[in-house]
């Protein structure tokens, strides 16, 4: 009961949404019980008109209030063939074709309340998993850092699927059933009731074993669900890292425990549907016992014929969907389970987050501001009390160690991230008060690692703007130097690129990234190791493309190579999060310090003092 009580709670908002499709299944399955109950009776009346003299009846009605009862029981037997009378056209009529129209009504009521619920089911849960992904496109970096990717596709695969599975027999047979078991027995006590208490006693024998096997189908659903994260997991590292599991010659470890995880998994999955299926011959042997007693009840009490069919065929309508409810308690244990996990999702608060009213923000008019900025991912510091100023179109330029913080800063600039102390100032305005898209869309990243989708050139070069028309992905192309190489390509601008596609390399790949920063045309440029990874004849091409884009832009830019920062109005050098020499690049590089020791690393100078090279 708990466990229906969560998936009802987790699905009410979705629920509310598809309330006529609800409401229709529900007319239908209410009706479908009722011609249960109608199937009974007519059944009974046939029994009885079969017989010459029927016994009075046996039902707890007394006589006077039994009296709307009898009269349509009268009234149905007057369409029935009866013994030792004349077969008029009412009676071959009714004979022929009152049960079958009665199955034929039942039959369409019960496939219409299907549809219904699982129409319902069915769109209850896409809104669920677009519900899903609109939160997961909401979360902040934090949460992607903490989270794995094959936990991730389990929640949003599995999980709403075992979601859907446990709403759909919510909505057909939970919905239904227990409406139809209602109507039978009220049949039955109304045709005989000593009967009928016989079918209710055995109930228990069913409730039972229903739930002691669901609570072990849930045992197995949770070793289900860890081993498909693990397995998911196991899947996306192999497939994404095949060139280090070949190069380190990983793959038999790889795949022993791919074969351990699947094992493991078609275990707990052999268990659960045996949990499952264990219920259904279960109830079956309780249904038996139920009409070994009956025949001997009907011995034993002289119970008319006619009443021992109608019951015990309303014991076999009864126990059907006894089964389907047991079944359906299974369902819902795995559902229960899989709603807690995608609660827990969808009440995953973004720690970035837009204030209501933020303010909008078109242009970059006059500078950035970082103001005492620190932040931590976790435990430590890693930016500390951070101070300057990047004036509108002055091109700034980051050095330092790795791991200095360097990425940090630019994360913090585009709000991935808010710092635990200081404020980032756009124009004197604090970017936590301004609107998240407006902030994001003053500036173009272009840094070391390229996302290429799998869609065409043309497409993945308008990731940069929305709306971009051919004339103005081509025109960016030329700008970044990518169109002769986009030209030679088999169909083109139209040729598809990405993990099905052609492959590009490095320096195409930057290349279509810069093209992705012109058409885009922010005001404000990220260079994070933009061509960090290129090969020195790459390297001056995109750079000669850099040059370009940054013309008339205020550049942020981070260089492991310093000599990419000579043409910098001014240089932050970082170590450990703190800024610890500032200046251009004639002035840090013949003062002793970082910089200076890094350059002479990198053969810019030598350790004597020479100045600046040409
Ligand atoms: N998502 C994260 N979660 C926790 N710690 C992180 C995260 N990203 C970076 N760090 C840590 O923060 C510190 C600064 O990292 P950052 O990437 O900013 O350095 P960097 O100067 O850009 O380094 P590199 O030059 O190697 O790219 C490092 O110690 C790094 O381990």
């Amino acid at each position: 009961m708990q466990e229906l009580k969560k998936i009802i709670i987790f699905s009410m908002p979705f629920l509310k949404r598809r309330m006529p499709l609800i409401f229709s299944g529900l007319i239908a399955g209410f009706l479908f019980g009722a011609f249960n109950g109608a199937y009974l009776f007519i059944l009974k009346a046939a029994i009885d008109n079969f017989s010459s003299s029927p016994k009075p009846s046996t039902a707890v009605v007394a006589p006077s209030k039994n009296h709307f009862y009898q009269k349509a029981l009268n009234e149905l037997g007057r369409w029935l063939p009866k013994a030792k009378e004349p077969l008029d056209w009412k009676r071959i009529c009714g004979g022929i074709l009152l049960l079958p129209l009665i199955a034929t009504i039942r039959g369409l009521l019960r496939i219409l309340n299907s549809y219904f619920m699982t129409l319902a089911a069915a769109k209850i849960v896409a809104d669920l998993q677009t519900a899903i992904l609109s939160k997961l496109h909401s979360l902040s970096l934090d949460f992607f850092h903490k989270s794995t990717t094959g936990d991730l596709a389990v929640r949003i695969l599995n999980d709403t699927k075992a979601f859907y599975d446990s709403v759909s027999v919510l909505f057909t047979d939970v919905a239904k059933d227990p409406i139809t078991i209602a109507i039978i027995l009220f049949s039955c006590a109304l045709i005989d009731w000593r009967l009928t208490i016989l079918a209710i006693l055995l109930v228990p024998g069913c409730i039972i074993p229903a739930v002691t096997l669901a609570r072990k189908a849930r045992e197995a659903s949770m070793g289900i669900i860890s081993y498909s994260v693990a397995q998911s997991n196991l899947l996306f590292e192999s497939l994404s890292g095949i060139h280090v599991i070949k190069a380190f010659c990983l793959e038999k470890k790889n795949i022993d425990t791919f074969r351990h995880q699947a094992n493991e998994l078609a275990k707990h999955a052999a268990k659960m549907t045996i949990s499952g299926t264990m219920v259904s011959p279960m109830i079956d042997i309780v249904a038996s016992l139920a009409l070994s007693l009956l025949i001997l009840c009907v011995i034993w009490q002289n119970i008319s014929i006619a009443n021992m069919a109608a019951v015990a065929n309303g014991a076999i309508l009864f126990f059907a969907p006894i089964k389907r409810l047991a079944d359906a308690n299974v369902k819902i244990q795995e559902g229960a389970l899989s709603a807690r996990r995608l609660t827990d999702l969808l009440d995953t608060p973004s720690t970035i987050v837009e204030k209501p009213g933020a303010s909008s923000i078109k242009a970059f008019k006059k500078q950035i501001e970082f103001a005492n900025v620190s932040f931590s991912y976790g435990n430590e510091l890693v930016l500390k009390n951070l101070s300057f100023v990047i004036p509108k179109g002055k091109k700034l330029g980051i050095a330092g160690r790795s791991g200095a913080g360097k990425t940090t800063l630019t994360s913090l600039l585009l709000r991935f991230y808010d710092p635990i102390s200081g404020a980032i100032l756009i124009d004197g305005e604090d970017l936590r008060n301004l609107k998240i898209a407006d902030l994001r869309n003053l500036f173009s990243l272009v840094s070391q690692d390229v996302v290429i989708f799998n869609r065409s050139i043309a497409e993945n070069i308008a990731v940069g703007r929305a709306g971009a028309t051919r004339q103005e992905i081509e025109q960016a192309a030329k700008m970044a130097g990518a169109h002769e190489f986009i030209e030679k390509l088999p169909q083109g601008y139209d040729t598809l690129i990405g993990e099905r596609g052609v492959k590009l390399s490095g320096g195409q790949r930057q290349r279509l990234s810069i093209a992705r920063a012109f058409i885009r045309n922010s005001p404000i440029l990220i260079l994070d190791e933009a061509t960090s990874s290129l090969d020195s004849h790459s390297e001056s091409v995109v750079q000669q493309a850099i040059y370009e884009l940054e013309k008339g832009k205020t550049v942020l830019i981070i260089a492991h190579r310093l000599s990419t920062l000579a043409d910098c109005d001014e240089i932050l050098v970082i170590d450990k999060g703190q800024i610890v020499q500032r200046g251009n690049f004639g002035e840090l590089i013949t003062k002793e310090g970082l910089f200076r020791s890094m350059a002479i690393h990198q053969g810019i100078v030598t350790n004597s003092f020479e100045g600046i090279p040409s």
